[in-house]
C-alpha cells in the first residue's frame, strides 16, 4: 500500500476540496470522511478517484452485522483503497463488513485494506474509564481492540502513535497501524488528546499517518504537506 501521509480532505464542499486539491501536482493519498461525505455523497468519491489519487472512504461504520455487511458491499464498489469500521461493533460485525467488502469488490480488482477504529484520538483515559466504563488502562483497550480487529481477519486497526508500537508487538508488522491526531512541534491539537509529530510516528511504529489541519489549514498548504513528508519519510 501506498504509504504517503494520507490528507483528511475535511471540507464542507466539493468546491473546497477541488481548490485543495488544485494547488498539488502530484497523486495524493487523501481521506474523504463524514463531513464531505454527507454532503456530497459517494460522487466526490468518484471524483477524487478520477484525478488518480488514493483514497481513505473514513466513514466508522458501526452497525450490525448484516447491516454493517451491505452497506461494505456497497462501498466496495466504490474502488475505494482503505475503509474503517469500530472495533466496538464486535467481531461478528467486522467480520460481517470483511464478506461484504469483498463480495462487493468488483472482479479482478484488489479488496479495499479494511482497519477499524479502537480508542478514538480525541479520548483520554479518564473519558474512556468514565463514560465508556472500560476498567482498563487506555493502552490495554485498544490492545484489546486490536487483537479482535485481527480475530475478525481485518488489516489492521486506527489507533494513536502512543499504543502503535505495542500492537506491531503483539499484532506483527503487517497488521497496520494508521494514526491520526499528527500535529507538527508546537501546532495546536484542537480537539485531539492522543498527539504525536510525524516523525515521532515513524519512530514509534505507525504504518501510515493521517494528517487534517496541520495542512489544510496551513497558510501553504503545499509547504505544510511537504514537511510532514520529509519527517515522516527521513528516518
Ligand atoms: O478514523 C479516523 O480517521 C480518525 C480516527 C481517530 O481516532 N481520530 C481521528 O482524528 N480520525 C480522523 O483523522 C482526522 C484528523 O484530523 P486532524 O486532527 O485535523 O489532523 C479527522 O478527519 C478524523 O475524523
Amino acid at each position: 500500500m501506498n504509504r504517503k501521509p494520507i490528507i483528511a480532505l475535511d471540507f464542507p464542499s466539493e468546491v473546497e476540496v477541488f481548490n485543495f486539491l488544485n494547488k498539488f501536482n502530484e497523486p495524493l493519498f487523501v481521506k474523504i470522511g463524514m463531513e464531505l461525505y454527507m454532503q456530497e455523497g459517494p460522487e466526490i468519491v468518484r471524483k477524487v478517484k478520477d484525478q488518480g489519487h488514493d483514497v481513505f472512504l473514513d466513514l466508522k461504520l458501526h452497525d450490525i452485522p448484516n447491516t454493517v455487511k451491505s452497506a461494505m458491499k456497497g462501498l466496495a464498489k466504490l474502488g475505494v483503497d482503505l475503509v474503517n469500521v469500530h472495533a466496538a461493533g464486535g467481531i461478528n460485525m467486522m467480520a460481517g463488513a470483511l464478506e461484504g467488502l469483498e463480495a462487493g469488490t468488483p472482479a479482478g480488482k484488489e479488496r479495499a485494506a479494511l482497519i477499524a477504529v479502537t480508542q478514538l484520538t480525541s479520548t483520554t483515559e479518564q473519558q474512556m474509564q468514565n463514560e465508556q466504563k472500560i476498567n482498563l488502562s487506555l493502552l490495554d483497550s485498544v490492545l484489546h481492540y486490536a487483537s479482535i480487529t485481527k480475530q475478525a481477519g481485518l488489516d489492521g486497526v486506527v489507533c494513536s502513535v502512543h499504543e502503535a508500537g505495542a500492537i506491531r508487538e503483539t499484532c506483527g508488522e503487517e497488521f497496520l497501524r494508521v494514526t491520526p491526531g499528527i500535529r507538527l512541534a508546537g501546532g495546536e491539537a484542537h480537539d485531539q488528546k492522543r498527539i504525536a509529530t510525524p516523525d515521532g510516528a515513524k519512530k514509534d511504529g505507525s504504518s501510515l499517518i493521517v494528517v487534517g489541519r496541520a495542512i489544510t489549514n496551513a497558510e501553504d498548504p503545499v509547504a505544510a504537506y511537504k514537511i510532514v513528508r520529509e519527517l515522516w519519510e527521513e528516518q
